[in-house]
């Protein structure tokens, strides 16, 4: 593809709204017809090449916070990534099993055929031991103030003196505006998915996001597409 038209696509400097990113998530699924499992996969990629490249990363311990949308079908993703590379990692759940997503609940299936750990609870003592954390709790789906078990898990992360990889978004930011609803991750660094969000172009949303790489995980704006 000549690199003007891959440049476009790319629309590199944009930033993008929670509502663009699951339009082009759906138009690239249901128009496109890229499997869902596909764009979950690079995803985790993405942020797992990341993780093994970056200085900021001490991976002797990990553990990947999941919620239960996508997003943490991402970090479940991930979890299963570095395992298979002889990482120790364990995968920390949050939301409930029963009310995951469908991809989250597939990524959980594979996990679980390989035998990854995976904790509701995790003590203090266990906590501490941790070399680097996945955050990978709330994506652009954030909606409401965070709460209850959340929050707290939210709060733990930043007491942490462990690096703090943020995937598509440090959980607890809002995707368009930087608010932060709640409590809000601080992220050493944050892969995010496609374009960059709307909420990294604030003050705000730079800070807590740390170090943001752009991963070019296949899904384009359908406005940027070369005409056939
Ligand atoms: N667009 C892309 O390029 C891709 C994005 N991916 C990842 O998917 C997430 C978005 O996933 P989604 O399932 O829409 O939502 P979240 O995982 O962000 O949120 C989970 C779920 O939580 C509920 N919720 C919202 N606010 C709260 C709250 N305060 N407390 C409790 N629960 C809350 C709500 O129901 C949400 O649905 C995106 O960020 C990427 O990481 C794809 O995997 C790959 C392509
Ligand atoms: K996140």
């Amino acid at each position: 593809m000549p690199s003007q038209i891959y440049n476009k696509l790319l629309m590199t400097g944009q930033y993008i709204s929670a509502e663009q990113a699951s339009a082009f998530d759906d138009f690239t699924i249901n128009q496109i017809g890229v499997p869902s499992a596909v764009l979950m996969e690079k995803a985790a990629l993405a942020v797992y090449d990341r993780l093994l490249k970056s200085p900021a990363f001490n991976l002797k311990k990990v553990l990947v916070i999941a919620g239960s949308g996508n997003n943490g079908g991402d970090g479940i993703a991930v979890a299963r990534l570095l395992y298979l590379r002889g990482i120790p990692v364990t995968i920390w759940l949050l939301g409930q099993q029963d009310k995951a997503s469908v991809q989250t609940q597939l990524q959980l299936k594979i996990v679980k055929n390989y035998g990854l750990p995976i904790e509701n609870q995790i003590d203090e003592e266990n906590f501490s031991k941790y070399t680097c954390l996945v955050d990978a709790i709330f994506g652009v789906g954030l909606s409401r103030e965070i709460e209850g078990n959340y929050a707290q898990a939210v709060n733990r992360i930043n007491a942490s003196t462990a690096a703090v990889m943020a995937v598509d978004i440090p959980s607890g930011l809002h995707a368009d505006d930087g608010k932060v609803l709640g409590t809000s991750v601080q992220a050493d660094e944050t892969v995010t998915m496609s374009y960059n969000k709307m909420a990294m172009a604030t003050e705000q949303g730079r800070q807590l996001a740390g170090l943001v790489t752009v991963a070019d995980i296949g899904i384009y704006d359908p406005n940027c597409l070369p005409a056939n």
